[in-house]
């Protein structure tokens, strides 16, 4: 028989609060666990006689928890506030009127106040609601009197696959919600299960909702979701390395100033055909000329790469090409020279403007600044510059085995190089990296951290929890404590197949969530692959992609049925194409096969052609890191 779940709701006013001690809830419990119909775990709740609470509690069991049977106790009667069964009945989508009928003929025989009992039974979906009267003893005789039929009832309703599929549907589209049923009751106890799992192991989905994209279409969806980058921020230029200029700058003065050396020799008249010269004051970068001080015909002024042009002056012969004639008798004072060349008018001197003109776009929107644009922008004057905002990366591990390095390791546990890897590749690039630290595999832990992530970040990057397994929270966490939308949550590709993509309204913002698969390697790459080009296009570059350049390889590579992205060195760059060679072992745990990676050697699956591995020698894309 397919593994069960089952709720008892308690409805009273008293028992919610605390004033009287509910006594039918937890025999009902007793009596579904010493019955043969194979529940393994009993989840428990107790409302106040609200419509909107009780009904709210059987949809949250019905559609997400996707319990087989639900039996209520109380409300059933004929006060004002008994309204269980109106409750109910909104939930319902079949009616299941035997059940009720039997057991109030049943209760007449013991007591003719059943008459008073408004008992109603249905079922929504494959779950299976009961109303059982308040007192424990009426409840139990109910049950009792129900008991014979529920076997086979339940087996009728239940069909496992199909609940498995309306779980996570019901996952999805309730993750939309942010009232009643679709958040976290803290009030909400479990037998047999902890809390904070989603619904029953076992009626967990056998395979996984959501669609397996290709790497190109979910980078394709990233990108998308991402707004071109408007917000700016004013920097200092020595803080302004690998940003992107958020505003073009353009050349207020000429440059150079005036009309420059661009030789250390003298200025001269380039018409004047004098063989000597009388050598005049000189002139050095930094100075300007002496006032009055102008070059004549028969007359030179010695002068240094950089320094202004004195008047009347229209060329620089280099001191190589002149002869000294006289000189002071100490040396300190050259008074005569000759010069050796022809001289053009012009030569070597740049002319004001001549480097950049006045009102020239030196840097455009959009440039990614580095040493040479931050020169430019400070060779016109800019001591602050307008760049693009970048974005606050969160970065968290998960898992109830991972500890920080530098305590010790519990039976069962790992150290966490996830958190490591993550945050040093956020900075490495350029971003700003908030350390979250580790959240176990609870649901609480989980929303506490994530909720703290998004609080600060734009983008949360979270590592682990995001496959198959029940302690695999991540999604669920999400959609339904968050109403994140989820883009994707699988990749076909090796390594980082449930890589998940999510995004959230979070004060007025739209924030980005990586949930990256938790093996080392895993959660390295698809941090390349998605997550740096999602931060590129946050931070305003122009091309936000990695770059691929063609390589060929020098080893056979067995081919994976998923397309593969391996770790390679490149061994020898002198031939055309360069030539790569694996790091090893290509394991998603082996983090070794990262070490001195420098690209990623993208494979394409075995089936392509019936190809099961590559030779040396084939052409292969490398993605650099
Ligand atoms: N039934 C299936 N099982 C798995 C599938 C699948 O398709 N069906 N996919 C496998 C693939 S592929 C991957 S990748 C992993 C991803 O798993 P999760 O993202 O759920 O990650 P965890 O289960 O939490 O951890 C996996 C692995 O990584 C270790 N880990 C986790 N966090 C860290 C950390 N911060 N530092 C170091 N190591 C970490 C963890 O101990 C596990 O060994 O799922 C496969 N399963
Ligand atoms: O995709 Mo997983 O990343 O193979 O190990
Ligand atoms: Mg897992």
């Amino acid at each position: 028989m397919a593994a069960r779940s089952a709720g008892v709701l308690t409805v009273s006013d008293r028992c919610s609060k605390g004033e009287a001690n509910d006594t039918s809830g937890p025999n009902l419990v007793r009596l579904i666990n010493s019955s043969k119909l194979g529940f393994n775990d009993v989840l428990t709740k107790c409302v106040p006689d609200e419509a909107e609470l009780i009904e709210a509690a059987l949809l949250d069991w019905a559609d997400r928890a996707g319990l087989s049977l639900v039996l209520t106790t109380g409300g059933t009667g004929f006060s004002p506030r008994d309204v269980t069964p109106e409750a109910t009945k909104k939930v319902i989508e079949r009616d299941a009127p035997g059940l009720s009928i039997a057991m109030i003929t049943k209760s007449l025989e013991v007591t003719p106040m059943a008459m008073l009992s408004r008992l109603t039974s249905g079922i929504r979906r494959s779950t299976l609601i009961i109303n059982l009267p308040g007192s424990k003893k009426g409840a139990e005789e109910c049950f009792n009197f129900a008991l014979p039929s529920l076997s086979h009832a339940l087996d009728l309703i239940s069909d496992v696959s199909s609940r498995v599929d309306h779980t996570h549907n019901s996952m999805q589209v309730h993750g939309g919600h942010t009232c009643g049923h679709g958040k976290y009751h803290s009030t909400t106890k479990t037998i047999g299960r902890t809390k904070e799992d989603f619904y029953p192991v076992a009626m967990r989905p056998r395979q996984s909702p959501y669609p397996l994209l290709s790497v190109h279409e979910a980078l394709q969806v990233v990108m998308e979701k991402i707004p071109e980058q408007q917000s700016t921020e004013l920097r200092n230029l020595e803080d302004a390395l690998d940003r992107v200029l958020g505003e073009s700058i353009i050349a207020s003065q000429p440059f150079p100033p005036f009309p420059a050396s661009i030789k250390d020799g003298y200025a001269v008249i380039s018409s004047d055909s004098s063989t000597e010269r009388d050598v005049l004051a000189p002139v050095t970068a930094g100075e300007s000329p002496q006032s009055g001080q102008c070059v004549l015909i028969g007359t030179v002024a010695r002068i240094t790469t950089g320094a202004p042009l004195p008047g009347g002056a229209d060329a620089v012969v280099m001191v190589e090409n002149t002869e000294l004639l006289a000189s002071s008798d100490d040396g300190t004072v050259e008074k005569k020279i000759k010069i050796l060349s022809n001289v053009q008018s012009g030569e070597d001197v740049r002319s004001v403007g001549s480097d950049i003109a006045k009102g020239e776009t030196v840097l455009e929107r959009g440039t990614v600044l580095g040493p040479s644009e931050l020169g430019l922008a400070a060779s016109v004057g800019m001591e602050r510059i307008n760049v693009f905002k970048t974005p606050l990366v969160a970065v968290m591990s998960t898992g109830n085995e991972v500890v920080d390095p530098g305590s010790n390791l519990a039976p069962g546990q790992i150290y966490d190089s996830n958190r490591h890897v993550l945050l040093a590749a956020v900075r490495k690039n350029g971003f700003k990296g908030l350390d979250i630290g580790i959240a176990p595999d609870t649901r609480e832990k989980l929303v506490e951290k994530i909720a703290a992530g998004l609080e600060k970040a734009d983008v949360l990057v979270t590592s682990g929890g995001v496959s198959m397994g029940e302690k695999d929270l991540l999604k669920p966490v999400l959609v339904k404590d968050f109403s994140a939308n989820i883009h994707f949550g699988r990749v076909f590709m090796k390594p980082g197949k449930p890589t998940t993509f999510a995004t959230v309204e979070r004060n007025g913002k739209l924030k980005l969530i990586f949930a990256l698969p938790g093996n080392p390697v895993s959660s390295t790459v698809t941090f390349q692959l998605f997550v740096l080009p999602a931060l590129r296009k946050l931070a305003g570059h122009p091309n936000p992609s990695s770059v691929t350049i063609k390589a060929q390889l020098k080893s056979r590579v067995s081919l994976d049925p998923r397309p593969e992205y391996q770790r390679v060195v490149i061994s020898d760059w002198s031939t055309v194409p360069p030539t790569v060679e694996s790091t090893g072992l290509q394991r998603s745990s082996r983090l070794l096969s990262m070490r001195g990676a420098t690209g990623l050697a993208v494979l394409p699956p075995m089936d392509e052609g019936g190809k099961t591995g590559m030779e040396p020698g084939e052409i292969i894309d490398l993605i650099l890191m």
